[in-house]
């Protein structure tokens, strides 16, 4: 299996992760192209070989055990640890959507993302959050895409990512409570190979709205959610208060939880699982998984940058490629 794996932001510390995800990885069986500037990648990790490979990626597995493979995606400006440059936003646009390209089209299994920092793409015009919706639009597949964080004791899929906590709470419908609940049932299935998921999703307010006393919105639209997804036969309970819903015990209890808005589910996620942590945008024709951490631009340059959560990232991304293909299979054999 060979993963493609994007630039980041150059000015952060995608370069060194890469480098020290490759050297934990290049004798296993999780291999990966980087889609970046080969120049700029030496010039930041000098001792790590790198060697430029076709786009058909056919020599790439060779090449994994010895240096890393590079899809050239050249820098307009020379990149600067710690500064991020506005000048190179096209290219790490460009190394994304060269990824999502290639495995579209069959040539890598998954596209695995290296940080980007959003304020730099959107500086430039970027129009997008994030990858999450970047990516969701170059497969055709826009709004079809959940955010899904994942480790090893939570998972959490995010009912609204990237905006304003007013426009979050505004935007909290049925409808849209329904459709994530629904998506994310479906990925625990088909991408983590759970039989029978168990879904729990959170309250809004303080103890879950308190039987009406203090919010109506568990009451008005998170209860007819569950109702509508329990008679789909999805297995979900709530709405579950979110201040103790992350306990070791609470954890136990459900597959994944449903989680309102970003920060309900990141503040415990990153807390519990940071380093193992896995961004994992469900929902799409292709496999995406991303580290949990940004740029980290204050380290950027300075050998400190920790790999784990990047290594977890192309794990999970091979696991979840080989998970979903065993899925579809059976399915096709039982329908014949
Ligand atoms: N998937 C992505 O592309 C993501 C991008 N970001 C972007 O990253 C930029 C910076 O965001 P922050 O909120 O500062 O989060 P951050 O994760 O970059 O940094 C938070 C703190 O964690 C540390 N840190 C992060 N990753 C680390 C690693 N691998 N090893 C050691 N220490 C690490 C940093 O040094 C910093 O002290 C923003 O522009 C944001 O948009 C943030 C999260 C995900
Ligand atoms: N807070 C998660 C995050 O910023 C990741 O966003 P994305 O770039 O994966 O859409």
């Amino acid at each position: 299996m060979m993963l493609v794996l994007t630039m980041g932001d150059p000015a952060g510390i995608s370069a060194e992760i890469t480098a020290k995800a490759w050297a934990k990885l290049r004798e296993t069986e999780v291999a990966f192209a980087l889609v970046g500037d080969p120049l700029w990648f030496s010039s930041m990790c000098p001792d790590t070989p790198i060697v430029v490979v076709e786009e058909s990626l056919g020599d790439a597995r060779r090449v994994f055990k010895n240096a890393v493979p590079c899809i050239p995606v050249v820098l307009k400006h020379p990149a600067q640890a710690g500064i991020p440059s506005v000048k190179n936003a096209p290219s790490v646009v460009e190394s994304i959507e060269k990824a999502v390209v290639l495995t579209l089209s069959g040539k890598a299994q998954a596209v695995v993302t290296n940080p980007i920092s959003k304020t730099t793409l959107c500086q430039a015009g970027f129009m997008y959050p994030g990858h999450t919706e970047f990516i969701s639009s170059l497969c055709g597949a826009e709004r079809e895409e959940v955010m899904m964080m994942v480790g090893p004791t939570l998972k959490v899929a995010l009912t609204s990512v990237h905006v304003p906590l007013r426009q979050a709470i505004d935007g909290l419908t049925i409808e849209r409570l329904v459709f994530v609940g629904r998506k994310t049932w479906r990925a625990l299935k088909e991408d983590f190979g759970i039989p029978h998921p168990r879904l729990a999703i959170a309250g809004l307010n303080p103890h879950a709205g308190e039987s009406g006393y203090m919010g109506r919105e568990e009451i008005e639209i998170v209860v007819p959610a569950i109702t509508t997804l329990r008679a789909e036969g999805i297995d979900i309970s709530g709405p579950w208060a979110a201040d103790s819903m992350f306990t070791p015990f609470s954890r136990k209890q459900y597959d994944a939880a449903v989680c309102l808005y970003h920060d309900q589910g990141l503040i415990p996620f990153k807390t519990v699982e940071m380093d193992l942590g896995v961004n994992v945008t469900t929902g799409l024709p292709l496999v995406r998984t991303s580290p949990d951490h940004g740029t980290a631009f204050n380290i950027a340059g300075h050998g400190l940058a920790d790999e784990t959560s990047l290594v977890e990232a192309l794990k999970t991304a091979v696991e979840i490629a080989a998970t979903r293909k065993k899925y579809h299979e059976a399915m096709l054999a039982n329908s014949q």
